[in-house]
């Protein structure tokens, strides 16, 4: 290594193009070896490149014969540990058969520096030393690699957030803006009660999509996927966003179409989300001016029903008027229009309890590609829940409780309710019994109910 810093002194031979790209040195010598280095870059100039950050996650992730020998530190910015090189630290790996060495250094300015841009008294940077005659290898396809693998270990290990929109009043004095706090939900398609054959579906989806963006390009389409999850309370529509941003390690736009004033300031809403979001509009239906043919239907309804129930539909109607102006059209002009210009990598989420009260263009396909039906707990989603909450895969009352959903509608909120440890003596039969128990209840009052129908 010695022999390379002096070389890199005296003979050094830069490539521009890599230089450039990588925000490296690429220096060559009489010695069958090259070097590269990847500079810690500060200032303005960090925005250029984070070369030396994709590769310092990548070493840290990546590199077997590293994780031995790496040490825990905290790195700038964020709380969460991570593992580094030491200082002239060296670690070896194989790329197809090659041999790389990776070194850590720093550099430490021997006068200060005046510059527009504070710089750091320490330099860090990464070499990359292998055999000159593996060089198209390492610069066309391993450099790539580990810049790419690096950044997606990023975003895996950032601190995720939940955006929720600020009210923005029709006077003009507050106007939309989001507000946002750090996303922590446990929830996973691994404890998310649903049927395993569509979980695997919509997790396939979620793959391919947020892999597509070449495929997306070439097809002239915004890469965003569009999905309508419906089904009654309590199904899981909630948990399966949280589950989705945790699969895709996405931030979370939670927008209340409510409080947007109008469509003008659900435009600057829109434009403000960045790429690797998930935006979610939940109970849509709610959202009224939205679902334009289920006003149409109240208004025909009015004229037919009781009085009591049309002074409250009429309620209802003004109460949403004037909260907000947002229209259906605004908001497809916006996602369709403004966001297929910006690109980025968002899904957008609708979520109802009512699905037949939804305008179809609202979600047709295309806008939303993959309808999503939660319904109630089936025996399958009993286990998964069972497993979530009392840690067991079999018991013998578990027949039991498979007869009972057959003949029972209850959503998984309520299973879950039921398995709840609600004191820590609390054992598995106990759980189970207490489900049992009102599964039999819940049973007894449907049958009731439709026999006074
Ligand atoms: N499919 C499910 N898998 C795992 N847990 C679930 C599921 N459905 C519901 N739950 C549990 O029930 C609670 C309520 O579920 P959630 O809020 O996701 O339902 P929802 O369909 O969004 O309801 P609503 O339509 O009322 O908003 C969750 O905290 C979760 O613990």
């Amino acid at each position: 290594m010695f022999i390379y810093a002096m070389f890199q002194q005296y003979f050094p031979y830069e490539l521009r193009g890599h230089a450039h790209k990588y925000t490296q040195k690429l220096v060559t010598y009489f010695y069958p070896y090259i070097q590269i280095t990847f500079h810690e870059l500060t200032g303005e100039k960090l925005k250029r490149s984070d070369a030396y950050f994709a590769i310092q996650n990548y070493l840290a992730d990546h590199t077997t014969a590293t994780a031995k020998r790496l040490k825990a530190d905290v790195v700038k910015g964020s709380k969460s540990l991570v593992l580094t090189m030491d200082d002239h630290e060296q670690v070896m790996e194989e790329f197809q058969g090659i041999k790389i060495w990776w070194s850590s250094n720093k550099n430490t300015p021997k006068r200060p520096s005046f510059s527009f841009y504070p710089k750091t008294e320490e330099r860090r940077y990464y070499t990359l030393t292998f055999h000159k005659r593996y060089r198209d290898a390492i610069t066309k396809s391993y450099i790539d690699k580990v810049l790419k693998d690096g950044k997606a270990i990023a975003v895996r290990n950032r601190e995720r957030k939940l955006y929720t929109n600020n009210p923005s009043d029709s006077w003009g004095s507050s106007t939309a803006s989001w507000s946002h706090i750090v996303f922590k939900h446990p929830a996973s398609f691994d404890t998310l009660a649903i049927d395993p054959a569509r979980k695997r579906e919509i997790m396939d989806d979620l793959l391919a999509f947020s892999k597509s963006e070449e495929y997306y390009a070439r097809i002239g389409k915004a890469w965003k996927r569009g999905y309508l999850l419906y089904g009654p309370p309590g199904t899981g529509k909630t948990t399966m966003i949280a589950a989705i941003a945790n699969f895709l390690s996405y931030d979370i736009y939670d927008l209340e179409l409510t409080a947007v004033k109008d469509n003008s300031d659900l435009r600057k809403l829109l434009i403000e989300i960045s790429s690797k979001a998930v935006v979610v509009i939940e109970d849509i239906d709610c959202s009224l001016e939205i679902t334009g043919q289920r006003k149409k239907k109240k208004k025909a309804k009015k004229k037919t029903t009781k009085k009591g129930e049309s002074e409250e539909e009429k309620e209802g109607e003004d109460g949403n008027e004037s909260s907000s102006k947002v229209t259906l059209s605004g908001l497809l002009n916006i996602i369709d229009g403004i966001w297929s210009a910006s690109g980025g990598e968002r899904v957008i989420i609708f979520t109802t309890n009512h699905v037949e009260k939804l305008d179809e263009a609202l979600i047709r396909k295309g806008r939303m590609d993959k309808h999503i039906e939660l319904s109630y707990c089936d025996f399958e989603g009993f286990k998964v829940l069972a497993k979530n909450y009392l840690s067991i895969e079999t018991h013998p009352l578990f027949e039991v409780v498979r007869g009972l959903l057959e003949k029972t509608k209850v959503s998984p909120a309520d299973v879950a309710e039921s398995l709840m440890q609600k004191a820590v003596e609390e054992d598995a039969d106990i759980c189970l019994n207490r489900l049992i128990r009102d599964l039999e209840s819940k049973s007894a009052k449907e049958g009731e109910q439709s026999k006074e129908a």
